[in-house]
């Protein structure tokens, strides 16, 4: 089992501002040393893997080799049931080059409109989670976290980040674009989170992180 240590420096491997500022948020309490992919202008690896666990390896161990420091990578991506599962680990680069999320948000709406999917519960979608720790023997140990939820029309809110404007979770009235972070992780020690990220985070801390 790979454990990190009080005050140890580790590379948080995404290149996703976003993503970056949700790990920074969840790992304040472990007394770490962060340093992001990119303050150490790390390159971007080629995400070729077909599952989200085999590019959270690829990102982890890029992040590591290239570093000589521990890294925490993360893939995920929003799985549309009415669209067999789409745009799944596409989900970045989905709408295709040049594309921002409000796009990719489109694309998704339309797609579901296409196969006649209004109603909430052919909306059906999660937002999965893979977390990938690597070490720079090489060594990996990942952890996955789910959020269920229903995709609204129009999005709403302007927080979070991708496709949260038009992602509200099973059981709540809002879309994660209209929660702040810490209300879209609702994370702590004895209680799952809310986000996907965070119920992954969850298990990482478990087995990973220094006791504080
Ligand atoms: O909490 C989330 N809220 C909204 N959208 C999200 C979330 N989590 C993943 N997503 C979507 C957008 C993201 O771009 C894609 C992940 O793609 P993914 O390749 O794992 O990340 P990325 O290319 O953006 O950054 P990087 O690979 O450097 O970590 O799924
Ligand atoms: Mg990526």
């Amino acid at each position: 089992m790979l454990k990190l240590e009080r005050g140890q420096k580790l590379v948080v491997a995404t290149h996703n501002a976003g993503k970056l500022r949700e790990f920074k948020t969840l790992l304040e309490p472990f007394g770490l040393e962060l340093v992001s992919a990119g303050e150490l202008d790390l390159p971007e690896p080629e995400e070729t893997g077909l599952t989200y666990e085999e590019n959270a390896k690829i990102k982890a161990l890029a992040a590591t080799t290239a570093s000589g420091l521990w890294a925490l990578s993360d893939d995920s991506g929003l799985s549309v049931d009415g669209l067999d599962g789409d745009p799944g680990i596409y989900s970045a680069r989905w709408a295709g080059p040049d594309k921002n999320f409000d796009d990719a948000m489109v694309k998704v709406h339309t797609s579901l409109m296409e196969k006649g999917a209004m109603a909430p519960g052919q909306r059906t979608a999660a937002f999965v989670a893979v977390l990938c720790l690597a070490n720079p023997a090489g060594e990996t140990v990942c952890f996955e976290g789910r959020a269920e939820g229903t995709l609204v029309w129009p999005p709403r809110g302007n927080q979070g980040f991708g496709y949260d404007p038009m992602f509200q979770p099973k059981g709540h009235m809002r879309t994660f674009g209209e929660m702040s972070e810490a209300e879209k992780h609702s994370w702590s020690k004895d209680k799952i989170g809310l986000s996907h990220r965070s119920r992954a985070f969850s298990e990482f801390v478990k087995d990973c992180c220094p006791d504080d």
